[in-house]
């Protein structure tokens, strides 16, 4: 499946929010739909949304094109607009900049758009190679085959263009005989692991468990896992990372069982201007997600709801970092700005 096509005027987007019920498409058409999207999580995951708010410029560009409006002066705000959708994901912020810094390389107004377009499509394409660099990297983690491995939100095809980054090296090991199942984190509060995790890995015929957030404790005291790998949404020089709430709750328990603790994540999830993950921004959502359930209010009225959609988990809790680049182990810092510096500092 794919989160995400472009077809000259319209970006369409597979409609995260009626899986695994129905398959539901969204054809945008101008950047306020996509930003509504990515406000709604119609699409959503570090790496598409990115991509989409690269798309969602490319509209808005062609819209002021065609109202014969400035370009250079004007995008700037529908970037902002895009930008504002949602704080933490730094792919969301590193896709615009880099769009925007196209008006920098195109002298003639006449070429920006198709300039914009043209960056937007390496980016959807880059992620794709991306994700299959991190997949083939993660194989090193399975010296020796695995029983089964524990995840937790959606770091699959669905959260980026394809074929994912925590489930895409999940694929890998499956396909190399490495790991012979997944436990699946539900991840209240709106259930990407029950709704969309369980769902690709079922398309892909690998046998998945779903579990409660609140059992992968006993999961792993009952050594029914050996391992747990997650997506993340930022990650500081430090290795400091931002993922979906619960995922701090996780690695806690993992460190507990002494159970090792991976995070695959592109380079474009890394946010090379924050030491630590202290000031990350964490995103706080409406606090229906959490009084109600499928729908149905199961909290008094009026009561008082704390619903930060991401945590921060310590580096000392993680066990390596899986990027295109390679593995990354401890210390973070160290690994990183060797990367950084092979990178030439970009
Ligand atoms: C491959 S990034 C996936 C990352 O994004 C998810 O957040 P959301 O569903 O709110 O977009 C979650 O943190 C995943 O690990």
């Amino acid at each position: 499946m794919k989160s995400i096509q472009w077809s000259n005027d319209c970006l369409c987007l597979l409609n995260q929010t009626a899986l695994p019920g129905s398959l539901e498409y969204i054809d945008c058409r101008d950047h306020r739909r996509v930003g509504e999207a990515i406000k709604r999580l119609e699409v959503r995951g570090a790496p598409a949304i990115g991509a989409a708010a690269a798309f969602g410029l490319v509209l808005g560009a062609r819209e002021l094109a065609a109202n014969g409006e400035n370009l250079r002066m004007l995008l700037p705000q529908v970037a902002e607009e895009l930008l504002n959708t949602r704080p933490t994901a730094v792919n969301l912020s590193w896709a615009l900049k880099r769009m925007m810094a196209v008006l920098d390389s195109v002298s003639s107004d006449a070429d920006i758009v198709v300039a914009l377009e043209q960056e937007a499509v390496a980016i959807m394409e880059e992620d794709r190679q991306v994700n299959a660099a991190i997949s083939r990297h993660g194989l090193e983690l399975f010296e020796q085959p695995i029983h089964a491995i524990l995840t937790h939100c959606n770091a699959g095809a669905l959260a980026t263009v394809e074929y994912g980054t925590a489930l895409g090296v999940i694929r890998q090991a499956w396909a190399n005989g490495k790991i012979g199942r997944v436990f699946a984190d539900e991840t209240r509060p709106l259930l990407q692991g029950a709704r969309l995790t369980v769902w690709e890995l079922m398309q892909d015929g690998i046998p998945v468990t779903l579990i409660t957030d609140n059992m992968a404790g006993w999961v792993m005291k009952k050594q029914m896992v050996q391992a747990v790998i997650v997506g993340a949404d930022r990650i500081a020089l430090n290795g400091d990372v931002a993922n979906k709430i619960g995922t701090y709750s996780v690695a806690v328990l993992a460190q507990k069982h002494n159970i090792p603790f991976y995070v695959a994540a592109p380079l474009s999830t890394f946010d090379f201007s924050l030491q630590t993950g202290d000031s990350i921004p964490i995103e706080e959502r409406d606090s229906c997600e959490v009084a109600a359930f499928g729908g149905q209010v199961v909290a008094p009225a009026g009561v008082e709801v704390f619903n930060p959609a991401f945590d921060v988990t310590p580096h000392e809790l993680i066990t390596a970092i899986i990027t295109e680049h390679g593995v990354l182990r401890p210390p973070f810092c160290t690994a990183i700005a060797s990367i950084q510096k092979e990178k030439g500092g970009k």
